[in-house]
């Protein structure tokens, strides 16, 4: 459900103490830093404010479910018994006297931040209220004066004011809120939306690592609107299947439609902030113009493409390693947000986005762990030893025998173990690794139909967050083979091999799969997407592709028979070794692949190969194979640039092959691209945009003898946080980069990034320009952001929207890919 502007919701939660202390605009990496007293946003401002009187303790989940204390002992930071309210040290607060209930969040049409956030106590019906500082109170004064509501600004300190307001009853809470709807404050729409202790939407979403689409990070910007009932109420997630699946009480239809409409939020939100950013010198562009006559999109959505498969569609499950409501040692799902106190873990019963395969592996690790004397991971004290549990599965090519596609027959299996070695014994680690190889082995062949397993490795990590960083170190454990069908490296069954890799199909090609690489986790559907990013990205034997955050290769590889080049861009070393191995396995010959991240390199790459490119090497040639060539550096650091690529100057082959760190990254690129770089001081001016700009007459004097791709276009992929401002402005202003084509797991990221690509510049840019508002980064929404942004970029042509499709990844949660075309 997706707040409607003007719209009333009142979001009321019987079970959690909520104290809403103005917790808009809190950073959520904050909170992650370290943090022991693990809480929510609004305490980390009661901490951070002297000020501010009570602090919250929420219920021990535990106890909860039990009523029993738990098993972290006089450590469990949460409260056994009772909720509390704990006073701070010299206050007046009455702490036993609060309980706060009931909240809503007031926003403002042009903000995705809470305007004011509210909550009610139970008892005396308090209210509070926290306001970005940049708001002006003294209009929400008067308001709530008109209103009759009682209200106390107590603190206006660290970009919030924090106050209080009374309410006689519910009663007048519910009127005040009724009131507040579509009513103007300072000359802005305010509305009243769901909401929950936090402000920041994408912590509202239950969490689970079966969502952890990306290098186990996890954000979600669409409320996960199954946790609030029909009556507006919010309610818990209570089951394994509510937590991962929160949309499969819907039929599938359902599902689609629900999807399709957050996509029709997003498209029409970035017209409303487009238009706002745009320079008051200059006229909205066409698109804005014409959005009124399609109901105010940015451009149409064509629809919404089905996922092949509806059940049992995740390729790889990342399960978490706990207890139990009843104590139980347990491989499955949290129930909720650790922040909210809530660690219990279910068994991953009746997930239908979960593969049966996933199913039997959890129950036999799970049955592992009950006879290991080594301790789970434990969130409260950060100490123990088995953290996470993930199994990565991998296909066969699909047979079109004319069966069904769910018939396809799973070949590989990875099992991922986190550990933490900190404190335990080599000696006692070893027995334990032996004893865990031979049940997991011995469990899979003895399971009917035997169950597939190709590698088994151990991360060990020492980290507080379950997110392992990329680097973070693997060791792979010998397994005997086992599985239906021969796998890609031919090895013979029950042959004991030490195997850090699967390999999975897509589009009919084969794709080695690193631990940690990012792999889409739905692979019909990735293939739906792949095939739709080449359509709309109209690509042909002239096309130098650009694969931007290109993870194993996947795109690139894909659509590489289509084009004349591609080059791809992946700051994942293993992601970008498998990329080198992908293109080798599949006899592809013209992909280029550099490990970097975009920002780093994105822009000396555009001008680089948009210059310099070479028709392909012809295949039967003796060009050297760039991936033969390629250096693999399994493992390695992140930060290193590799670079191979094989390219024919004249008659002659130049061949150069790269390897950089951190430290030389720009000198080596430099030395990558040559004297072949262009200076980037130059920007091209709106004037001049159609026709060529200074730099791309140098380019063109400077290599006519050159042969040279007529069009040029990128595919970007970024994760869920979207592309970097770096990477946004030079495909902007990159002149020979007339389209492209942008897929997004997080549609709140791209209409961002579309802002700041769509808006016109100006030469002398205003300060403030339409609608500004002077909030502070710390306050600022990501659309506010690229708005800001999209002030300071430099003279180019905008590109404008063209359309928008929905590819559903993600059956059964509030997940959705969107795939969008902009050209100029
Ligand atoms: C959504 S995945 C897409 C991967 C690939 N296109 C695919 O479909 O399999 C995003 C990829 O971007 C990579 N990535 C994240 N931040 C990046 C950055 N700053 N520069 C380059 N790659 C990045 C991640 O490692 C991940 O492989």
């Amino acid at each position: 459900m997706a707040a409607e502007e003007g719209s009333l919701k009142i979001t009321m939660d019987d079970e959690d103490v909520v104290a809403m202390v103005g917790s808009a605009g809190v950073d959520d990496k904050e909170m992650e830093n370290g943090d022991k007293l693990v809480t929510s946003a609004t305490l980390k401002h009661a901490r951070d404010d002297e000020n501010i009187p009570y602090w919250k303790t929420s219920l021990c989940s535990y106890f909860r479910s039990n009523s029993s204390k738990c098993n972290h002992g006089d450590n469990c930071r949460y409260a056994h018994g009772e909720e509390e309210l704990r006073p701070r040290p010299d206050n007046t607060w009455d702490p036993t006297s609060e309980r706060v209930k009931k909240v809503a969040k007031i926003e403002c049409d042009d903000s995705d931040q809470p305007l004011g956030n509210l909550g009610l106590s139970d008892q005396t019906e308090k209210c509070l209220i926290g306001i970005p500082v940049n708001w002006d109170t003294d209009k929400l004064k008067d308001f709530l004066d008109q209103h009759g509501i009682l209200y106390k600004i107590a603190k206006k300190k660290k970009g919030m004011s924090v106050g209080f307001l009374t309410f006689s009853d519910v009663h007048q809470l519910h009127t005040a809120l009724q009131d507040l709807k579509g009513k103007q404050i300072g000359g802005k729409y305010i509305k009243v939306a769901d909401s929950i202790p936090r402000s920041s939407t994408n912590k509202q979403m239950p969490k689970s690592s079966i969502e952890c689409d990306d290098l186990g990070k996890v954000s979600g910007d669409i409320t996960d609107d199954n946790a609030v009932n029909a009556e507006g109420l919010v309610i818990k997630c209570r089951n394994a299947r509510e937590a991962v699946a929160p949309l499969a009480y819907m039929l599938y239809n359902e599902q689609l439609e629900y999807k399709k409409k957050s996509l029709l939020h997003i498209l029409k939100k970035l017209t409303r902030n487009a238009r706002k950013a745009c320079p008051s010198s200059v006229p909205y562009p066409d698109w804005i113009q014409n959005a009124r006559e399609i109901g105010g999109l940015s451009c149409e959505l064509e629809g919404i493409i089905e996922s092949p498969l509806s059940t049992g569609y995740r390729n790889k499950c990342e399960f978490s390693v706990g207890y139990s409501v009843d104590g139980k040692r347990t491989v499955g799902f949290n129930l909720g947000n650790f922040r909210e106190g809530i660690v219990a873990v279910e068994e991953p019963t009746d997930c239908p986005n979960v593969s049966n395969i996933s199913c039997q592996y959890a129950l036999i690790f799970q049955d592992f762990l009950h006879l290991s004397k080594l301790p789970l991971w434990d969130r409260f004290n950060n100490s123990g030893f088995w953290r996470q549990f993930t199994v990565r599965e991998g296909r066969n090519p699909v047979q079109c025998d004319g069966g069904e596609r769910d018939d396809v027959k799973i070949s590989e299996v990875m099992l991922i173990i986190q550990i933490c070695s900190s404190g335990t014994d080599d000696d006692v680690m070893k027995v334990e690794f032996e004893r865990l190889t031979s049940t997991l082995v011995e469990k899979a062949s003895a399971s009917s139909p035997p169950l597939p397993l190709s590698a088994l490795v151990i991360q060990d990590h020492k980290g507080i967050s379950n997110a392992a960083s990329a680097d973070c170190p693997l060791f792979p454990l010998p397994v005997q083979k086992i599985g239906n069908n021969s796998d890609i490296s031919g090895s013979p069954k029950n042959q004991v091999v030490t195997e850090e890799r699967i390999h999975d199909s897509i589009c009919n090609l084969r794709f080695c799969i690193s631990p940690t690489a990012f792999f889409q986790v739905n692979t019909l559907a990735a293939e739906k997407l792949y095939s739709l990013a080449g359509d709309w990205a109209r690509l042909s034997p002239d096309t130098l592709l650009f694969d931007v955050c290109c993870g194993t290769g996947t795109i690139g590889l894909t659509l590489a028979h289509r084009v004349g080049m591609v080059v791809g861009i992946e700051m994942n070393s293993s992601a970008v070794s498998d990329a080198f191995r992908n293109a080798d396995i599949n006899g592809i010959t013209n992909c280029k692949f550099v490990c970097s991240k975009a920002e780093d390199v994105i822009e000396s790459l555009l001008k680089e190969y948009i210059v310099n490119v070479q028709q392909p090497e012809i295949p039967g040639s003796d060009m050297k194979n760039p991936v033969t060539n390629g250096i693999l550096d399994s493992f390695g650091n992140s930060n290193t640039i590799i670079v191979s690529e094989a390219t024919k100057v004249g008659n002659a082959t130049h061949v150069s092959e790269t390897i950089n760190t951190e430290s030389s990254r720009q000198q080596e690129v430099s030395v990558v691209c040559d004297n072949r770089i262009i200076n980037d001081s130059a920007s091209p001016s709106v004037e001049n945009h159609d026709k060529p700009s200074q730099d791309e007459k140098d380019m063109e004097e400077n290599n006519t003898s050159m042969p040279r791709f007529k069009d040029v276009v990128a595919i970007v992929d970024p994760p869920r946080v979207g592309l970097h401002p770096k990477v946004i402005k030079a495909l902007r202003t990159n002149p020979r980069l007339q389209r492209f084509v942008y897929i997004s797991c997080n549609p709140e990221s791209l209409m961002a990034n579309a802002i700041e690509l769509c808006t016109p510049t100006v030469d002398n840019p205003q300060k403030g320009g339409r609608n500004s508002r002077g909030w502070t980064n710390r306050n600022i929404s990501s659309a506010g952001l690229a708005r800001q942004r999209s002030k300071s970029m430099p003279m180019s042509k905008p590109f404008r929207p063209i359309k928008a499709m929905g590819v559903d990844l993600f059956p059964h949660t509030v997940h959705c890919e969107m795939v969008m075309l902009f050209e100029r």
